[in-house]
């Protein structure tokens, strides 16, 4: 396929989003709780049990049966239920029942008063407040009845969800298989973290951060390294990528000499070079490479981040199964300082926001904002988007901004 116009963010997302679907099924798994976080549930999750499973009392008291309410005069207390050891005697009335907070509510209690509202004497106990029937009883089912669908199928299970499910009292959850994606960087000039570097290299640092981003959005990687420009290396990295679901690539995605990605790219899959109407991010590959998607991401390292966060990571989401990911919520804020701005493409400018002391939302650039320049990236916590057609940005101005999703929050 040959190369397109200029597209906007959300038609770039709407084309890649309209090719894919989830994987299939064949692969779900059944995992213990304990190994299920970050995980997405493969089918609905039914309740087995009512929560809370019987009727309890919410305060440490004195239960009432309805006879005795209202309740005027002392009481004999007739004996004790605790929780986990209930009270199995006789219950006349006449008589009130010491209880302690969970512990089971007998059938024939109507309300709970709290011991703060009791005086006790040796004669028994009297109440100083009004009770009305019901109070400070937990029934059965009030949380979540038996047979109640707990989440939807496509549930990214994290801190909210397991505890929840531990409560059920269920153990294993059947979940999807986790997507395989196969990583590479191309690029003479690239060496692994720490090696030392001689005169025009530069460490890979893309690779790591689009490997960071995988293993946080669930991702299995197959870490292929760095490729050099050169066709047969490329050609073999294809071929060991060619079993993952998708495969990233960064760099060679513009119009440089020494690029053979996008040449082996065009002789093995269909793919489509796009330049986004983005800033940073505009060159970015999509397409098909046997049964694997293929994203290639630009190789200026904020540009890679940008356009993984703005479009791969909804890929994933889709590709994944998981349901109910949203696209990143946008704001107003109040522009701290000018902003540089020129007509033309969406910018994702990197900044700092927080609410000020008149509980305004206010936003500041985090400075230079190349798409070389990562340290852009590694003081911000937001991105300031800035529509195609704006110009600069005066300190002042209102501006829409989009905190950044937990794939970069940490
Ligand atoms: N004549 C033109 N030149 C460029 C254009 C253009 O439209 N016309 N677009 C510019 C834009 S925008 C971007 S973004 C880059 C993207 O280029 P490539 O995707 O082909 O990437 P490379 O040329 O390989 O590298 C660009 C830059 O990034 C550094 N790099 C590459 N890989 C890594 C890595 N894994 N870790 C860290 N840094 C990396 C590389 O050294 C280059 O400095 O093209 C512009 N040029
Ligand atoms: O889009 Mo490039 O990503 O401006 O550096």
């Amino acid at each position: 396929m040959s190369s397109s116009p200029l597209l906007t963010l959300e038609q770039a997302l709407e084309k890649m989003l309209s090719h894919v679907s989830p994987l299939s099924n064949e692969h779900n798994q059944t995992i213990s709780l304990t190994q299920a976080m970050g995980r997405i549930s493969a089918t609905a999750i039914v309740s087995p049990v009512n929560v809370p499973p019987f009727d309890n009392s919410a305060m440490d008291g004195y239960a009432l049966q309805a006879v005795d309410i209202p309740s005027n005069g002392t009481l004999p207390v007739i004996g004790t239920a605790f929780a986990g050891r209930p009270y199995s005697g006789e219950w006349p009335s006449g008589t009130a029942l010491r209880i302690m907070t969970g512990a089971p509510v007998p059938t024939s209690a109507a309300a709970v008063i709290m011991q703060e509202q009791a005086e006790t004497t040796d004669q028994g106990v009297r109440f100083v407040a009004p009770v009305a029937i019901g109070q400070n009883i937990r029934r059965i089912g009030d949380d979540i009845h038996l047979g109640d669908k707990v989440f939807e199928a496509g549930r990214l299970l994290g801190i909210a969800e397991l505890p929840m499910l531990a409560s059920l009292g269920i153990a294993e959850v059947e979940v999807t298989r986790r997507l395989k994606v196969a990583l590479f960087s191309t690029g003479d000039e690239l060496q692994p973290i720490g090696a030392a570097l001689a005169e025009g290299q530069i460490h890979d640092t893309n690779r790591f951060a689009v490997r960071l981003m995988l293993e946080q959005l669930g991702c299995e990687v197959l870490d292929l390294g760095i490729i050099p420009d050169d066709a047969d290396a490329l050609r073999q990295a294809f071929s060991q990528a060619a079993a993952a679901d998708l495969i990233i690539t960064s760099g060679g995605v513009s119009v440089g000499e020494a690029d053979y990605t996008k040449s082996i790219l065009e002789e093995r899959g269909e793919i489509n070079f796009w330049k986004l109407a983005i800033k940073p991010g505009k060159p970015f590959a999509f397409g098909r490479m046997g049964s694997a998607w293929f994203c290639g991401l630009p190789g200026n390292p904020v540009s890679a981040a940008v356009t993984f966060y703005q479009l791969v990571q909804p890929l994933i989401a889709r590709l994944s199964g998981r349901q109910g990911w949203h696209l990143p919520t946008r704001l107003r804020a109040r522009a701290l300082t000018p902003l540089k701005k020129q007509p033309g493409r969406m910018d994702f400018q990197r900044g700092i926001f927080h609410r000020n002391e008149r509980d305004e939302m206010v936003v500041a650039s985090t400075g230079h904002q190349g798409s070389h320049v990562f340290s852009s990236f590694s003081a911000a916590n937001c991105f300031i988007v800035l529509a195609a057609e704006q110009g600069p940005v005066k300190a002042g101005d209102w501006v829409e901004i989009e905190p950044f999703n937990p794939l970069l929050q940490q």
